[in-house]
C-alpha cells in the first residue's frame, strides 16, 4: 500500500493531536444525530426544509430573523406546509390558506390552551396560578379555561354588552377629537393614537377610577410589556434579557391589585368582571387576577393602535381616496342645531352597511399590517385535513403576513395597499375568491378567533371615519402624509408599528369649525 507523504505528516499530525480525532468523532456524531432526526420524520409528515447549521440553525435564524424568518422561509419552500426542527423537536410552518383553515377546525387537538400555559410565564404567575391555567378537565366537566373562554367571548359578541363597550370607547374618542380647534394643532402620530386608544380602552374596561387613567406613565408599561413579550414567556433571565418589559409587568401587577381591593372593578366592563368570576371561581387569588390584567389591556390595544395608525396614513398619502371617503362617509352622518350649537353625529350601524370603502380600506390595512404568527402545539398525532401527519408534542404556526401577503392568493400587486380590490372580489374566479377569503385570516381562527375583533371593526372605522370626515392631517412641512416602513417585528408581536413616527398637523376642515363632534352607537 503507498502513502503519500502529505498524507502520512496528516496522520502524524493526528497522532500528535488526539484532540482533532475527538473534535472529528464529535462532529461525525452530530452529523449522524442529524441525519436520523430527518429519518424520524414519516413520509406522512411535512417535508423537513432543512437549516444549514444542524440541530441549531432553525433556532438562530429564529433569534435573528424573528417573525421574518418566516417570510424568508417561504421564499425557499414553496409546499403547502413544512416542517422545522430545532434538535428533535418539530415546527410545522403552515403555509395554504385551506390547510389553515384545516389547523383552525382541528382545534380540539391543535390547541391554543397550552400556549397560554406559556404565557403564565410571561405574566410572572407561580405554580399556584399556572396549575389553575393549565387544569384540563375531564370530558363533561368545567375548568378555568373553559369559563374564561365562555366570559370573554359573550362579553364580547355582538349584542347589549358589546354596544355598551362600543358606546364608552367612542365617547372617549369623540373627546379627543373635540378637542381640535380650527387651527393647526401638532401630534405625533403613532404616540397620540396609543395615548388616546390606551387610556380609552382602560376606561372602557375599567371604569373610572382605574390605574391608567390615574397614571399614564403605565401606558408606555403596557407598551414595554408587548415589544418584549416573546422573551418574558422564554423568562431566560428578563430582568436581563427583556429589561423594560420586566419591568413594565413589575409596575403594572401592584396597581391593579390595589384597584380590586378598594373594590373598584364595580364599575368595569362585563369583560373584565366576567374574567374576574371565572378566576375566583377556580381559586385564582386577587394578586394573581392583577397579574394577569396586563394582558387583556395589551391584547385591546396593541393591535389596534399600529391598524388604526396605518388605516390613516395609506389613506391620507392618496388624496383621491380621502375625497371619495369624504362622499360615502357624508351619508352616515347627520348634522343637527342644539342650544349649544351644531352636532354631527356619525351612525356607527351604517358604517358596515353603507361604507364599503372605508370597510375596504379596514381590511386591506389588516391584510397588511397583521404580520404575526397563530401558534398552537399538537396534542396528539392527528392528520391534518386527512393529508399531513402532525405528531403530539409538535407546535404548528400559521403566520398571517406570509399568507395575507401571498402573490399566488392575492396577485401580483399583493404587496400594495389596494383597498379597491376588496370592492371588485365578486368579479375574480371562484377559486381565486375562495383563496382570498380563506387566507384573510387578521383575527385568528377556531376556538381561539380573536374575541375583540367586533369592537376592533367599530373603533377603528368609526374614529377614522370622523377624523377624515372632520379633519385636515398634514405633515409639519405641509405635505401629505407618507406610509412609513414598518419597525422590525419580534416573535410574539402581532401587529407592525412604524420604525419612525410622523409628526403631523391636524386641524378641523372649515365647514366644521365650532360643530360637537359625537357617534351614535344604537341602545347600549
Ligand atoms: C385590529 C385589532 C385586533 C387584531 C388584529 C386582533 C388579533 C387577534 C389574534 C390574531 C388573536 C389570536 C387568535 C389566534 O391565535 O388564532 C387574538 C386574540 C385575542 N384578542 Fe384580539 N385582535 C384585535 C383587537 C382586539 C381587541 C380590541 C380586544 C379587546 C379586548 C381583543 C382581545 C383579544 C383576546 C382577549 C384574545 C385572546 C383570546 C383567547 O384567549 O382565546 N383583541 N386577537
Amino acid at each position: 500500500m503507498m502513502f503519500s507523504t502529505q498524507s502520512l505528516s496528516g496522520v502524524g499530525a493526528i497522532a500528535a493531536h488526539p484532540w482533532i480525532i475527538i473534535f472529528i468523532l464529535i462532529v461525525s456524531i452530530f452529523i449522524t444525530l442529524w441525519l436520523m432526526g430527518i429519518e424520524d420524520v414519516e413520509p406522512r409528515e411535512p417535508p423537513v426544509v432543512r437549516s444549514k447549521i444542524p440541530f441549531i440553525g432553525h433556532m438562530i435564524s429564529l433569534i435573528r430573523y424573528h417573525n421574518n424568518y418566516f417570510t424568508i422561509l417561504s421564499k425557499r419552500c414553496t409546499a403547502p406546509i413544512y416542517t422545522i426542527k430545532i434538535f428533535s423537536s418539530r415546527i410545522y410552518i403552515v403555509q395554504s390558506p385551506e390547510l389553515a383553515q384545516a389547523a383552525f377546525r382541528q382545534s380540539k387537538e391543535i390547541d391554543f390552551d397550552k400556549i397560554k400555559v406559556w404565557g403564565c410565564k410571561a405574566i410572572a404567575f407561580d405554580k399556584h396560578g399556572t396549575d389553575i391555567v393549565a387544569y384540563v378537565a375531564p370530558a363533561g366537566e368545567g375548568s378555568y379555561s373553559i369559563d374564561l373562554h365562555q366570559e370573554m367571548y359573550s362579553s364580547l359578541a355582538k349584542g347589549p354588552n358589546l354596544l355598551e363597550t362600543n358606546a364608552r370607547v367612542l365617547n372617549y374618542l369623540a373627546k379627543s377629537l373635540n378637542i381640535i380647534g380650527a387651527e393647526p394643532e401638532s401630534r405625533r402620530l403613532f404616540r397620540w393614537l396609543r395615548d388616546e386608544y390606551t387610556v380609552g380602552s382602560a376606561e372602557t374596561l375599567y371604569g373610572l377610577p382605574n390605574p391608567v387613567s390615574e397614571d399614564p406613565k403605565l401606558i408606555e408599561s403596557i407598551w414595554d410589556f408587548e415589544h418584549d413579550l416573546g422573551m418574558l414567556v422564554l423568562d431566560f433571565f428578563p430582568s436581563l434579557t427583556a429589561p423594560k418589559g420586566y419591568a413594565g409587568r413589575a409596575a403594572a401587577a401592584p396597581v391593579f391589585e390595589k384597584y380590586y381591593n378598594e373594590g373598584l372593578d364595580k364599575n368595569a366592563s362585563p369583560l373584565v368582571k366576567g374574567r374576574a368570576r371565572a378566576a375566583r371561581q377556580w381559586g385564582m387569588t386577587t394578586k394573581e387576577i392583577a397579574q394577569a390584567e396586563i394582558t387583556i389591556i395589551m391584547a385591546a390595544g396593541t393591535n389596534t393602535v399600529p391598524h388604526a395608525f396605518y388605516m390613516i396614513c395609506r389613506i391620507c398619502s392618496r388624496p383621491d381616496l380621502v375625497d371619495s371617503l369624504r362622499t360615502e362617509i357624508g351619508k352616515i352622518t347627520s348634522r343637527e342645531t342644539d342650544i349649544g350649537g351644531d352636532v354631527v353625529t356619525l351612525d356607527i350601524a351604517k358604517l358596515q352597511s353603507h361604507c364599503p370603502l372605508l370597510v375596504a380600506c379596514f381590511n386591506e390595512t389588516l391584510r397588511l399590517t397583521k404580520t404575526g404568527a397563530s401558534v398552537r402545539t399538537i396534542l396528539k398525532d392527528i392528520m391534518l385535513n386527512d393529508q399531513y401527519l402532525l405528531k403530539k408534542g409538535s407546535f404548528l404556526q400559521i403566520p398571517t403576513g406570509v399568507m395575507q401577503a401571498d402573490p399566488r392568493t392575492w396577485g401580483p400587486d399583493a404587496k400594495e395597499f389596494k383597498p379597491e380590490r376588496w370592492l371588485t372580489q365578486d368579479s375574480l374566479p371562484k377559486e381565486v375568491k375562495k383563496a382570498q377569503t380563506l387566507a384573510f385570516i387578521p383575527f385568528g381562527g377556531g376556538r381561539a378567533l380573536c374575541p375583540g375583533r367586533h369592537l376592533a371593526f367599530t373603533e377603528i372605522t368609526a374614529f377614522v371615519a370622523m377624523l377624515i370626515y372632520g379633519f385636515e392631517l398634514r405633515m409639519n412641512d405641509g405635505s401629505t402624509l407618507p406610509v412609513p416602513k414598518g419597525e422590525f417585528q419580534k416573535l410574539g408581536v402581532a401587529s407592525i408599528s412604524p420604525a419612525k413616527d410622523l409628526d403631523v398637523l391636524v386641524k378641523r376642515r372649515q365647514e366644521f369649525e365650532g360643530v360637537v363632534w359625537k357617534f351614535d352607537v344604537g341602545d347600549a
